[in-house]
Protein backbone atom coordinates (compact mmCIF):
# COMPACT_ATOMS: atom_id res chain seq x y z
CA UNK A 1 0.00 0.00 0.00
CA UNK A 2 2.48 2.75 -1.20
CA UNK A 3 -0.14 5.65 -0.48
CA UNK A 4 -0.45 4.58 3.01
CA UNK A 5 3.48 4.30 3.32
CA UNK A 6 3.66 7.99 2.16
CA UNK A 7 0.48 8.84 4.64
CA UNK A 8 2.40 6.86 7.36
CA UNK A 9 5.62 9.29 6.61
CA UNK A 10 3.95 12.50 6.80
CA UNK A 11 1.80 11.16 9.51
CA UNK A 12 5.22 10.32 11.40
CA UNK A 13 6.96 14.25 10.52
CA UNK A 14 4.02 15.76 11.41
CA UNK A 15 4.27 13.67 14.62
CA UNK A 16 7.64 14.80 15.41
CA UNK A 17 7.12 17.97 14.93
CA UNK A 18 4.33 18.51 17.35
CA UNK A 19 5.85 16.43 20.30
CA UNK A 20 9.25 16.82 19.90
CA UNK A 21 12.06 14.43 18.57
CA UNK A 22 12.80 12.78 22.04
CA UNK A 23 8.94 12.07 22.67
CA UNK A 24 8.78 11.10 18.75
CA UNK A 25 11.76 8.54 19.05
CA UNK A 26 10.99 7.24 22.61
CA UNK A 27 6.75 6.36 21.68
CA UNK A 28 6.65 6.68 17.61
CA UNK A 29 9.10 5.03 16.04
CA UNK A 30 8.82 1.94 17.53
CA UNK A 31 4.74 2.05 15.88
CA UNK A 32 3.66 0.14 13.34
CA UNK A 33 0.46 0.94 11.22
CA UNK A 34 -1.90 -2.42 11.27
CA UNK A 35 -4.73 -1.06 9.56
CA UNK A 36 -5.29 2.26 8.01
CA UNK A 37 -8.97 2.92 6.72
CA UNK A 38 -11.35 5.75 6.10
CA UNK A 39 -13.43 4.18 9.20
CA UNK A 40 -10.41 3.06 11.04
CA UNK A 41 -6.77 3.51 12.60
CA UNK A 42 -5.05 0.51 14.01
CA UNK A 43 -1.30 0.77 15.34
CA UNK A 44 0.71 -1.66 17.41
CA UNK A 45 3.36 -0.97 20.20
CA UNK A 46 6.03 -2.82 21.18
CA UNK A 47 4.73 -2.87 24.58
CA UNK A 48 1.78 -2.37 26.77
CA UNK A 49 4.04 0.56 28.57
CA UNK A 50 4.19 2.17 25.29
CA UNK A 51 0.45 1.51 24.30
CA UNK A 52 -0.50 2.88 27.63
CA UNK A 53 1.80 6.21 27.19
CA UNK A 54 0.16 6.53 23.36
CA UNK A 55 -3.52 6.42 24.44
CA UNK A 56 -3.18 8.42 28.08
CA UNK A 57 -0.23 10.96 25.91
CA UNK A 58 -0.79 11.24 22.47
CA UNK A 59 -4.22 9.67 21.59
CA UNK A 60 -5.29 13.39 20.59
CA UNK A 61 -2.72 14.54 18.97
CA UNK A 62 -2.84 11.13 16.73
CA UNK A 63 -6.31 11.77 16.01
CA UNK A 64 -5.63 15.16 14.77
CA UNK A 65 -3.36 14.47 13.00
CA UNK A 66 -5.07 11.33 11.08
CA UNK A 67 -8.12 12.95 10.64
CA UNK A 68 -6.36 16.31 8.97
CA UNK A 69 -4.41 13.94 6.55
CA UNK A 70 -8.01 11.35 5.71
CA UNK A 71 -10.10 14.72 6.01
CA UNK A 72 -12.26 13.11 8.19
CA UNK A 73 -12.21 12.46 12.08
CA UNK A 74 -11.55 8.36 12.27
CA UNK A 75 -10.87 6.72 15.63
CA UNK A 76 -7.33 5.61 16.59
CA UNK A 77 -6.95 2.15 18.32
CA UNK A 78 -3.81 1.12 19.49
CA UNK A 79 -2.91 -2.72 20.42
CA UNK A 80 -0.04 -4.04 21.36
CA UNK A 81 1.97 -6.27 18.85
CA UNK A 82 0.71 -9.73 19.16
CA UNK A 83 4.45 -11.23 18.14
CA UNK A 84 6.28 -9.55 20.75
CA UNK A 85 5.37 -10.87 24.17
CA UNK A 86 6.91 -9.70 27.50
CA UNK A 87 8.40 -13.15 28.00
CA UNK A 88 12.08 -14.04 27.62
CA UNK A 89 12.93 -15.72 24.50
CA UNK A 90 15.60 -18.87 24.85
CA UNK A 91 19.17 -16.96 25.21
CA UNK A 92 20.44 -16.32 21.47
CA UNK A 93 23.29 -17.07 20.08
CA UNK A 94 26.54 -14.31 20.11
CA UNK A 95 26.29 -14.38 16.70
CA UNK A 96 22.66 -13.66 16.52
CA UNK A 97 22.49 -11.34 19.16
CA UNK A 98 25.80 -9.56 17.66
CA UNK A 99 23.81 -8.42 14.81
CA UNK A 100 20.63 -7.53 16.69
CA UNK A 101 22.97 -5.32 18.90
CA UNK A 102 24.97 -3.69 16.35
CA UNK A 103 21.71 -2.84 14.46
CA UNK A 104 19.05 -2.47 16.92
CA UNK A 105 15.82 -3.91 15.60
CA UNK A 106 15.99 -1.94 12.15
CA UNK A 107 16.22 -5.23 9.71
CA UNK A 108 16.76 -1.97 6.90
CA UNK A 109 20.79 -1.62 8.40
CA UNK A 110 21.41 -5.54 8.80
CA UNK A 111 20.56 -5.50 5.42
CA UNK A 112 22.29 -3.01 4.16
CA UNK A 113 25.57 -3.92 5.84
CA UNK A 114 25.15 -7.23 4.45
CA UNK A 115 25.40 -5.58 1.11
CA UNK A 116 28.48 -2.85 0.98
CA UNK A 117 31.01 -3.75 3.48
CA UNK A 118 32.26 -0.16 3.12
CA UNK A 119 29.00 1.21 4.89
CA UNK A 120 29.44 2.93 8.28
CA UNK A 121 28.78 1.33 11.81
CA UNK A 122 25.74 2.07 13.00
CA UNK A 123 25.36 3.86 15.77
CA UNK A 124 22.61 3.74 18.98
CA UNK A 125 19.95 7.01 17.75
CA UNK A 126 19.76 7.57 21.91
CA UNK A 127 23.41 9.01 22.09
CA UNK A 128 23.62 12.14 20.18
CA UNK A 129 25.13 15.12 21.45
CA UNK A 130 21.06 17.00 21.97
CA UNK A 131 20.32 14.19 24.64
CA UNK A 132 24.38 14.86 26.29
CA UNK A 133 23.81 17.07 29.27
CA UNK A 134 26.30 19.41 29.64
CA UNK A 135 27.94 20.75 33.09
CA UNK A 136 31.44 21.60 34.01
CA UNK A 137 32.25 18.12 34.41
CA UNK A 138 32.05 17.21 31.00
CA UNK A 139 32.46 20.51 29.12
CA UNK A 140 35.59 20.22 27.45
CA UNK A 141 35.15 16.80 26.45
CA UNK A 142 31.49 17.58 24.98
CA UNK A 143 33.27 20.72 23.41
CA UNK A 144 35.73 18.85 21.66
CA UNK A 145 34.04 15.65 20.60
CA UNK A 146 31.57 17.99 18.41
CA UNK A 147 34.75 19.93 17.08
CA UNK A 148 35.36 16.74 15.86
CA UNK A 149 32.13 15.69 14.66
CA UNK A 150 31.75 18.94 12.60
CA UNK A 151 35.30 19.13 11.26
CA UNK A 152 36.71 15.57 11.31
CA UNK A 153 40.91 15.55 11.06
CA UNK A 154 41.07 19.96 11.19
CA UNK A 155 40.53 19.93 14.73
CA UNK A 156 42.07 17.76 17.60
CA UNK A 157 43.87 14.35 16.32
CA UNK A 158 43.50 12.12 18.08
CA UNK A 159 41.15 12.99 20.34
CA UNK A 160 41.69 10.92 23.63
CA UNK A 161 38.77 11.09 26.75
CA UNK A 162 39.43 9.25 29.67
CA UNK A 163 37.07 8.36 32.97
CA UNK A 164 35.56 6.49 35.58
CA UNK A 165 32.51 3.92 34.40
CA UNK A 166 29.14 5.07 33.29
CA UNK A 167 30.39 9.00 32.87
CA UNK A 168 29.41 9.22 29.00
CA UNK A 169 32.40 8.31 26.81
CA UNK A 170 30.57 5.83 24.98
CA UNK A 171 27.79 8.34 24.10
CA UNK A 172 30.11 10.61 23.25
CA UNK A 173 31.71 8.63 20.80
CA UNK A 174 27.70 7.57 19.08
CA UNK A 175 27.03 10.99 19.63
CA UNK A 176 30.08 11.87 17.11
CA UNK A 177 28.82 8.73 14.90
CA UNK A 178 25.48 10.03 14.76
CA UNK A 179 26.25 13.41 13.65
CA UNK A 180 28.60 11.83 10.89
CA UNK A 181 26.52 9.85 9.83
CA UNK A 182 23.86 12.99 8.98
CA UNK A 183 26.20 15.25 8.35
CA UNK A 184 28.79 13.38 6.01
CA UNK A 185 27.04 10.80 4.65
CA UNK A 186 30.31 9.73 2.34
CA UNK A 187 32.17 8.93 5.13
CA UNK A 188 33.06 6.20 6.12
CA UNK A 189 32.89 5.92 9.96
CA UNK A 190 33.62 3.03 12.44
CA UNK A 191 33.08 2.45 16.23
CA UNK A 192 34.72 -0.59 17.55
CA UNK A 193 35.58 -1.84 21.15
CA UNK A 194 39.16 -2.44 21.68
CA UNK A 195 38.55 -6.15 22.58
CA UNK A 196 36.26 -6.51 19.71
CA UNK A 197 39.35 -5.35 17.46
CA UNK A 198 41.36 -7.31 19.89
CA UNK A 199 38.76 -10.67 18.60
CA UNK A 200 39.20 -9.70 14.64
CA UNK A 201 43.12 -9.56 15.08
CA UNK A 202 43.26 -13.02 16.35
CA UNK A 203 40.69 -14.03 14.12
CA UNK A 204 42.64 -12.65 10.84
CA UNK A 205 45.76 -14.48 11.86
CA UNK A 206 43.97 -18.04 12.07
CA UNK A 207 42.24 -17.54 9.09
CA UNK A 208 44.98 -16.34 7.33
CA UNK A 209 43.11 -13.21 6.80
CA UNK A 210 45.27 -10.41 8.28
CA UNK A 211 45.31 -8.49 5.10
CA UNK A 212 41.35 -8.14 4.68
CA UNK A 213 41.84 -6.85 8.16
CA UNK A 214 44.20 -4.02 8.23
CA UNK A 215 42.45 -2.76 4.71
CA UNK A 216 39.27 -3.26 6.68
CA UNK A 217 40.48 -0.22 9.33
CA UNK A 218 42.84 1.60 6.17
CA UNK A 219 39.68 2.02 4.69
CA UNK A 220 37.60 4.57 7.81
CA UNK A 221 37.64 8.28 7.67
CA UNK A 222 36.65 8.54 11.27
CA UNK A 223 37.57 5.90 13.39
CA UNK A 224 36.23 5.66 16.46
CA UNK A 225 37.89 3.19 19.61
CA UNK A 226 36.24 2.33 22.74
CA UNK A 227 38.01 1.39 25.86
CA UNK A 228 42.04 1.97 24.76
CA UNK A 229 42.80 0.59 28.25
CA UNK A 230 42.21 -3.52 27.14
CA UNK A 231 45.44 -2.44 24.89
CA UNK A 232 46.93 -3.25 28.08
CA UNK A 233 49.69 -6.28 28.97
CA UNK A 234 49.38 -7.06 24.77
CA UNK A 235 51.82 -6.28 22.69
CA UNK A 236 51.08 -8.32 19.96
CA UNK A 237 47.82 -6.19 19.15
CA UNK A 238 49.52 -2.68 20.24
CA UNK A 239 51.83 -3.17 17.36
CA UNK A 240 48.86 -3.92 15.41
CA UNK A 241 47.06 -0.70 16.46
CA UNK A 242 50.29 1.34 16.34
CA UNK A 243 50.52 0.86 12.12
CA UNK A 244 46.68 1.26 12.03
CA UNK A 245 46.81 4.30 13.73
CA UNK A 246 50.05 5.75 12.01
CA UNK A 247 48.44 4.81 8.44
CA UNK A 248 45.16 6.73 9.57
CA UNK A 249 47.09 9.68 11.12
CA UNK A 250 49.26 10.01 7.89
CA UNK A 251 46.56 9.83 5.85
CA UNK A 252 44.42 12.50 7.63
CA UNK A 253 41.79 10.50 8.97
CA UNK A 254 40.17 11.23 12.25
CA UNK A 255 40.71 8.64 15.51
CA UNK A 256 38.95 9.34 18.35
CA UNK A 257 39.58 7.31 21.59
CA UNK A 258 38.63 6.43 25.02
CA UNK A 259 39.79 5.13 27.74
CA UNK A 260 38.85 4.49 31.68
CA UNK A 261 42.10 5.66 32.92
CA UNK A 262 44.67 8.24 30.98
CA UNK A 263 47.30 7.05 28.48
CA UNK A 264 50.29 7.76 31.76
CA UNK A 265 48.03 5.40 33.50
CA UNK A 266 47.52 2.61 31.10
CA UNK A 267 50.28 -0.07 32.38
CA UNK A 268 52.41 -1.63 29.62
CA UNK A 269 51.25 0.40 26.60
CA UNK A 270 54.41 1.18 24.68
CA UNK A 271 55.86 4.34 24.75
CA UNK A 272 55.39 5.30 20.85
CA UNK A 273 51.77 4.33 21.08
CA UNK A 274 51.35 6.63 24.36
CA UNK A 275 53.52 9.87 22.53
CA UNK A 276 50.65 9.20 19.43
CA UNK A 277 47.97 9.78 21.89
CA UNK A 278 49.80 13.03 23.41
CA UNK A 279 49.80 14.33 19.81
CA UNK A 280 46.21 14.74 19.47
CA UNK A 281 44.16 16.32 22.52
CA UNK A 282 43.22 14.56 26.31
CA UNK A 283 40.47 15.10 27.81
CA UNK A 284 38.52 13.68 30.82
CA UNK A 285 34.90 13.28 31.96
CA UNK A 286 34.59 13.94 35.63
CA UNK A 287 31.75 12.87 37.93
CA UNK A 288 28.87 15.41 37.52
CA UNK A 289 27.75 17.73 39.93
CA UNK A 290 24.47 17.60 42.00
CA UNK A 291 23.17 20.03 39.55
CA UNK A 292 24.40 18.23 36.40
CA UNK A 293 22.75 14.89 37.96
CA UNK A 294 19.71 16.50 38.75
CA UNK A 295 19.12 18.00 34.46
CA UNK A 296 20.44 14.37 33.92
CA UNK A 297 17.43 13.12 35.27
CA UNK A 298 15.05 15.45 34.09
CA UNK A 299 16.06 14.65 30.69
CA UNK A 300 16.04 11.35 30.65
CA UNK A 301 12.48 11.13 32.47
CA UNK A 302 10.85 13.93 29.78
CA UNK A 303 12.46 11.62 27.33
CA UNK A 304 10.53 8.53 28.61
CA UNK A 305 7.77 10.72 29.11
CA UNK A 306 7.90 10.13 32.53
CA UNK A 307 6.92 13.02 35.05
CA UNK A 308 9.05 13.81 38.34
CA UNK A 309 8.39 16.07 41.15
CA UNK A 310 11.36 17.78 41.75
CA UNK A 311 11.90 17.00 45.25
CA UNK A 312 12.11 13.36 43.71
CA UNK A 313 14.98 14.42 41.32
CA UNK A 314 16.95 15.57 44.27
CA UNK A 315 16.42 12.53 46.11
CA UNK A 316 17.96 10.84 43.30
CA UNK A 317 20.57 13.49 42.67
CA UNK A 318 21.46 13.39 46.44
CA UNK A 319 22.07 9.71 46.83
CA UNK A 320 23.42 8.62 43.28
CA UNK A 321 26.98 10.73 42.68
CA UNK A 322 29.13 9.03 40.85
CA UNK A 323 28.12 6.91 37.90
CA UNK A 324 25.43 8.07 35.37
CA UNK A 325 24.20 4.36 34.35
CA UNK A 326 23.08 4.01 37.83
CA UNK A 327 21.26 7.64 37.98
CA UNK A 328 19.56 5.89 34.94
CA UNK A 329 19.11 2.33 36.44
CA UNK A 330 16.92 4.26 39.62
CA UNK A 331 14.65 5.97 37.23
CA UNK A 332 13.80 3.02 34.85
CA UNK A 333 13.28 0.87 38.67
CA UNK A 334 10.63 3.88 39.33
CA UNK A 335 9.13 4.09 36.21
CA UNK A 336 8.64 0.26 35.93
CA UNK A 337 6.85 0.57 39.49
CA UNK A 338 4.75 3.07 38.61
CA UNK A 339 3.47 1.46 35.28
CA UNK A 340 3.36 -2.14 36.68
CA UNK A 341 1.11 -1.20 39.65
CA UNK A 342 -0.70 2.09 37.77
CA UNK A 343 0.45 4.48 40.60
CA UNK A 344 1.61 8.04 40.68
CA UNK A 345 5.25 8.50 42.31
CA UNK A 346 5.28 9.96 45.29
CA UNK A 347 8.67 11.28 47.42
CA UNK A 348 7.13 8.56 50.10
CA UNK A 349 7.08 5.97 47.55
CA UNK A 350 10.31 6.74 45.50
CA UNK A 351 11.96 6.17 49.22
CA UNK A 352 10.95 2.89 49.59
CA UNK A 353 11.38 1.73 45.63
CA UNK A 354 14.99 3.21 45.73
CA UNK A 355 15.97 2.01 49.34
CA UNK A 356 18.99 0.10 49.11
CA UNK A 357 20.15 3.19 46.36
CA UNK A 358 20.06 5.94 49.02
CA UNK A 359 20.82 4.13 51.89
CA UNK A 360 24.28 5.26 52.68
CA UNK A 361 24.60 1.69 54.58
CA UNK A 362 23.54 -0.55 51.54
CA UNK A 363 24.99 1.45 49.27
CA UNK A 364 28.25 -0.62 49.47
CA UNK A 365 31.36 -0.47 47.05
CA UNK A 366 31.05 -2.22 44.09
CA UNK A 367 30.23 -5.94 44.59
CA UNK A 368 32.16 -8.95 44.26
CA UNK A 369 31.20 -10.79 40.23
CA UNK A 370 31.39 -14.26 41.89
CA UNK A 371 28.91 -13.08 44.67
CA UNK A 372 26.20 -12.23 42.23
CA UNK A 373 26.57 -15.08 40.40
CA UNK A 374 26.38 -17.30 43.95
CA UNK A 375 23.70 -14.97 45.37
CA UNK A 376 21.55 -15.25 41.74
CA UNK A 377 22.11 -18.87 41.42
CA UNK A 378 20.73 -19.74 45.24
CA UNK A 379 17.69 -17.32 44.28
CA UNK A 380 17.16 -19.31 41.08
CA UNK A 381 17.73 -22.67 42.57
CA UNK A 382 20.02 -23.21 40.42
CA UNK A 383 24.19 -23.72 40.79
CA UNK A 384 26.69 -21.35 39.37
CA UNK A 385 28.46 -24.29 37.20
CA UNK A 386 24.85 -24.18 35.71
CA UNK A 387 24.52 -20.52 35.62
CA UNK A 388 28.09 -20.38 34.15
CA UNK A 389 27.24 -23.24 31.40
CA UNK A 390 25.86 -23.84 28.21
CA UNK A 391 22.16 -24.68 29.14
CA UNK A 392 19.53 -23.15 27.37
CA UNK A 393 16.67 -24.09 29.30
CA UNK A 394 14.34 -21.24 30.36
CA UNK A 395 14.63 -20.44 33.66
CA UNK A 396 18.48 -20.98 33.90
CA UNK A 397 18.74 -18.89 30.40
CA UNK A 398 16.54 -15.59 32.43
CA UNK A 399 18.67 -16.07 35.93
CA UNK A 400 21.71 -15.68 33.49
CA UNK A 401 20.48 -12.56 31.86
CA UNK A 402 19.02 -11.22 34.79
CA UNK A 403 22.61 -11.79 36.64
CA UNK A 404 24.49 -10.37 33.55
CA UNK A 405 21.73 -7.51 33.80
CA UNK A 406 22.81 -7.09 38.06
CA UNK A 407 26.59 -7.45 37.49
CA UNK A 408 26.36 -4.64 34.94
CA UNK A 409 24.51 -2.15 37.75
CA UNK A 410 26.33 -3.32 40.75
CA UNK A 411 29.63 -3.74 38.87
CA UNK A 412 31.92 -1.73 36.96
CA UNK A 413 32.81 -4.18 34.71
CA UNK A 414 32.40 -3.43 31.04
CA UNK A 415 30.51 -5.62 28.77
CA UNK A 416 33.28 -7.77 27.54
CA UNK A 417 34.80 -8.14 30.97
CA UNK A 418 31.16 -9.61 32.02
CA UNK A 419 30.96 -11.95 29.39
CA UNK A 420 34.26 -13.36 31.35
CA UNK A 421 32.92 -13.36 34.26
CA UNK A 422 29.98 -15.59 32.40
CA UNK A 423 32.64 -18.59 30.82
CA UNK A 424 33.92 -16.43 28.10
CA UNK A 425 30.08 -15.33 26.54
CA UNK A 426 30.43 -12.45 23.66
CA UNK A 427 30.39 -8.92 24.97
CA UNK A 428 27.23 -8.52 22.46
CA UNK A 429 25.61 -11.43 24.20
CA UNK A 430 25.69 -9.33 27.80
CA UNK A 431 24.74 -6.12 26.12
CA UNK A 432 21.59 -8.39 24.24
CA UNK A 433 20.86 -9.62 28.42
CA UNK A 434 21.06 -6.55 29.76
CA UNK A 435 19.00 -4.55 27.66
CA UNK A 436 16.55 -6.79 27.50
CA UNK A 437 16.13 -7.31 31.23
CA UNK A 438 15.41 -3.74 31.30
CA UNK A 439 12.85 -3.86 28.42
CA UNK A 440 11.40 -7.21 30.97
CA UNK A 441 11.08 -5.01 33.88
CA UNK A 442 8.97 -2.50 32.54
CA UNK A 443 6.23 -4.98 32.05
CA UNK A 444 6.64 -7.82 33.50
CA UNK A 445 6.15 -7.66 37.45
CA UNK A 446 7.62 -10.82 38.14
CA UNK A 447 10.82 -9.42 36.45
CA UNK A 448 10.90 -6.41 38.64
CA UNK A 449 10.42 -8.03 41.82
CA UNK A 450 13.02 -10.98 41.29
CA UNK A 451 15.80 -8.09 40.36
CA UNK A 452 14.66 -5.60 42.84
CA UNK A 453 14.83 -8.57 45.75
CA UNK A 454 18.28 -9.43 43.88
CA UNK A 455 19.76 -5.63 44.35
CA UNK A 456 18.35 -6.16 48.03
CA UNK A 457 20.01 -9.27 48.97
CA UNK A 458 23.37 -8.17 47.46
CA UNK A 459 23.71 -4.19 48.78
CA UNK A 460 22.66 -5.98 52.24
CA UNK A 461 24.46 -9.22 52.97
CA UNK A 462 23.07 -9.04 56.67
CA UNK A 463 19.71 -10.83 54.06
CA UNK A 464 21.51 -13.26 52.46
CA UNK A 465 22.27 -15.03 55.76
CA UNK A 466 18.15 -14.35 57.21
N1 LIG B 1 26.13 14.07 30.17
C1 LIG B 1 25.23 13.12 29.95
N2 LIG B 1 23.98 13.44 29.57
C2 LIG B 1 23.05 12.48 29.39
N3 LIG B 1 23.28 11.16 29.55
C3 LIG B 1 24.51 10.78 29.92
C4 LIG B 1 25.55 11.74 30.14
N4 LIG B 1 26.66 11.06 30.50
C5 LIG B 1 26.34 9.76 30.50
N5 LIG B 1 25.05 9.59 30.16
C6 LIG B 1 24.32 8.31 30.08
O1 LIG B 1 24.85 7.43 31.05
C7 LIG B 1 24.92 6.11 30.55
C8 LIG B 1 26.34 5.59 30.69
O2 LIG B 1 27.17 6.32 29.78
P1 LIG B 1 28.28 5.63 28.86
O3 LIG B 1 27.89 4.22 28.53
O4 LIG B 1 28.58 6.54 27.75
O5 LIG B 1 29.45 5.57 29.91
P2 LIG B 1 30.98 5.20 29.71
O6 LIG B 1 31.75 6.37 30.22
O7 LIG B 1 31.25 4.76 28.32
O8 LIG B 1 31.13 4.03 30.74
P3 LIG B 1 31.74 2.55 30.58
O9 LIG B 1 33.19 2.73 30.34
O10 LIG B 1 31.41 1.90 31.90
O11 LIG B 1 31.01 1.93 29.43
C9 LIG B 1 24.45 6.17 29.11
O12 LIG B 1 23.11 5.74 29.05
C10 LIG B 1 24.55 7.64 28.74
O13 LIG B 1 23.54 8.03 27.82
Amino acid sequence: MPEHEDLWSSISERFRDHVGEAAWKTWFISITPVMITTDEVVLATPSPLAKERLETKYREVLGTLFSEALGHQVPVRIQVRANESVTFPAEVSAGESRERDLFGSDPNLSRQANSKSRLSSAFDPRYTFEAFVIGSSNRFAHAASLAVAETPAASYNPLFIHGGAGLGKTHLLHAIGNYLRHNYRDKYVKYVSTETFLNEFVDAIQRNKTSDFKARYRECDVLLVDDIQFLQNKEAIQEEFFHTFNYLYGAQKQIVLTSDRSPKAIATLEERLRSRFAMGLITDVQPPDLETRSAILQRKAEDSGFRLDLSIIELIATNITDNIRELEGALTRLSAYSSLNQVPITLDLAQIVLSDLISSTQRLAPRDPREIITVTATFFNTTPVELLGQSRKRPIAIARQIAMYIMRELTELSYPEIGREFGGRDHTTVIHAVQKVQNVMQTSIETFEQVDQLFKLLRDPARQRG
